[in-house]
């Protein structure tokens, strides 16, 4: 049990409860072209951002823990840092530093997983999402893994790829396709054989995550497993065909099995095959690990369950211990602010729709799916619609903003966080409109929000764990829009490098604090800041609060 956090004598702690309102994807346009941000009407935001104390946060790149700059935020990495106030590598550097090190291959699980196909001359499986996005994954542990795998005298590999479009332009599929064909090629000399089996869009099968359409992972299942699908003789071809029959972009392509006869999957997983989840993030592992793993399932009928050797990248879940095989040691985040709010008794209220529940309750613990207390802690989910998202860019957000609004009036919390997923997964659409609405319909929130705080004599900060909304529109490096094929913006679907806004709407203010924030922070101080907002000291390791004290 961690210590009590001690009382700052400097701070009147405020009538009401400390609100932490995350708009996820939502940060500050660098371009004034498709920064949907700027072109909605939100006359709630507006006010707060000229009312307020406010400073702008970074969320990308090294304050998040990603390798560089380079990197753009991420949920995971964002919510990580604002629930545990500090930095932590993350696993796509763990990931990276342990592939270049070579460590991941002097592993006992890797060295099993090598074992295990070559004793029974069996085929080794990768199943990932497909890019360089390194937001759940990155193509090139994939290729790094292959390699390895052939030196090791593995002599079968077949890799299922998951389209992504999502962390990477929309229709990208082909420039990490082709290039890899071409890599296998290389190979495919000295009795090895290797070959991409299966695939699909990762909106579509496989990657569900928190539970919101586990038919997605059935309909993984299905091609990965069982070779059962629509049947093309290599991923090119399927990419072009499924293109042309049903205009999706790659996010939403439908699943398809690779056969040279069209008749025989070249990739079914057999007994005592060895198969990798190469995705480092846990989301959207956790239920194709538990399809993999589990004894019993509920979700869906697996047929016949062939007898594989399963492991993951990384272990995507500390309390669950999922999955039970992993190559890579995740981050070791600990006492997080929910921890330290639970050994000093502060009651707290974690509450969103299924798409972001997990963020605001397991990213925000430190990739975490417990509770620290069961009598302080209450997380609520309100379910997501079944739906894209650009057709309902509203999504739960009045549902959302129904039970924080009680919430507050109850007095019963001391701290409530609360994740808005409209900027970030109406961004990802690519869909300018939806996105000019999902923000309005955000407004509409963050002002019976506003009224509930005020009444409550609490305090609103308002942030968010990544940029998206913000973004709308592929930029080339001098800043111009880039023209899709046909000479129209190219949409983009994937987040921003853009800082955050934290902005603190204190209106029973004792001015303890200067109304000019510090600058130059990330947004692992909120929970400094935080902690402050409800009067006590944050611990002496946490990243610096936001607040400068006269
Ligand atoms: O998983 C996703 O939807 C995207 O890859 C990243 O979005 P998130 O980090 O905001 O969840
Ligand atoms: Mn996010
Ligand atoms: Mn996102």
């Amino acid at each position: 049990m961690l210590q009590a956090l001690k009382k700052n004598p400097k701070f009147t702690p405020r009538r009401g409860p400390v609100v932490l309102a995350i708009l996820d994807g939502v940060g500050y346009g660098k371009y004034a072209d498709g920064d949907a941000v700027k072109l909605a009407r939100t006359p709630v935001l507006d006010a707060f951002m000229k009312n307020c104390p406010v400073t702008k946060l970074k969320a990308h790149g090294t304050a998040v823990g990603m390798p560089s700059d380079d990197d753009m935020g991420n949920s995971e990495v964002g919510h990580n840092a604002i629930g545990c106030g500090r930095v932590f590598s993350q696993g796509a550097k763990l990931v990276e530093e342990a592939v270049e090190s070579k460590k991941l291959f002097a592993g006992e699980v890797w060295k099993k997983l090598i074992e295990n196909v070559k004793r029974h001359d069996s085929t080794l499986h990768f199943l990932g999402l497909f890019s360089d996005g390194n937001v759940h994954s990155n193509i090139n542990h994939l290729k790094a893994m292959v390699e390895e795998a052939k030196k090791a005298g593995v002599k079968h590999v077949r890799i299922h790829a998951l389209l992504d479009g999502r962390d990477v332009p929309e229709t990208s599929a082909l420039e990490y396709i082709d290039p890899f064909e071409a890599f296998l090629a290389e190979l495919n000399k000295d009795g090895f054989d290797a070959r991409i089996a299966s695939g699909g869009g990762r909106m579509v099968i496989t990657m569900d995550r928190y539970g919101a359409n586990w038919d997605m992972v059935r309909k993984g299942w299905e091609v990965h497993v069982h070779g059962c699908g629509e049947m093309f003789r290599n991923a090119h071809e399927a990419v072009e065909a499924l293109r042309k029959k049903t205009g999706a972009i790659d996010q939403d392509l439908p699943p398809f099995v690779i056969s040279d006869d069209g008749r025989t999957p070249v990739g079914a997983m057999k007994d005592h095959d060895s198969v990798i989840f190469f995705n480092f993030r846990g989301d959207r592992a956790l239920e194709i690990t538990k399809a993999f793993e589990a004894e019993q399932l509920a979700e869906f009928d697996r047929g016949i369950r062939p007898d594989v050797m399963y492991a993951g990248m990384m272990e995507y879940d500390g309390d669950l211990h999922a999955p039970k095989l992993y190559l890579v040691n995740p981050p070791e985040i600990d006492r997080t602010m929910d921890e330290y709010l639970c050994a000093t008794g502060v009651p707290q209220l974690a509450v969103s729709e299924t798409q972001k529940f997990g963020h605001v309750t397991y990213f925000f613990n430190g990739n975490r799916s417990g509770k620290f207390s069961d009598t302080l802690d209450d997380y609520e989910e309100i379910r997501s619609d079944i739906v894209p998202f650009e057709q309902r860019p509203w999504m739960k957000c009045a549902e959302i903003t129904d039970r924080v609004v009680e919430a507050i009036g109850s007095g019963k919390y001391g701290m409530i966080r609360l994740n808005f997923p409209n900027g970030d997964m109406v961004g990802h659409t690519g869909n300018m409109e939806a996105v000019i609405v999902a923000m309005e319909s955000l407004d509409l929130c963050l002002a019976r929000i506003k009224k509930a705080v005020e009444e409550a004599g609490g305090v609103l900060v308002i942030s968010a764990d990544h940029g998206n909304a913000d973004d709308m529109l592929e930029h080339d490096k001098k800043g111009n829009v880039k023209l899709d094929k046909a000479g129209a913006p190219a949409r983009k679907t994937s987040h921003s490098l853009n800082p955050v806004p934290c902005i603190v709407f204190d209106p029973e203010s004792k001015n303890e604090y200067k109304p000019e924030l510090r600058e130059g922070l990330g947004i692992s101080s909120l929970a400094a800041t935080c902690i402050e907002l409800l009067g006590y000291e944050p611990p002496a390791d946490y990243d610096p609060s936001v607040l400068v004290f006269k």
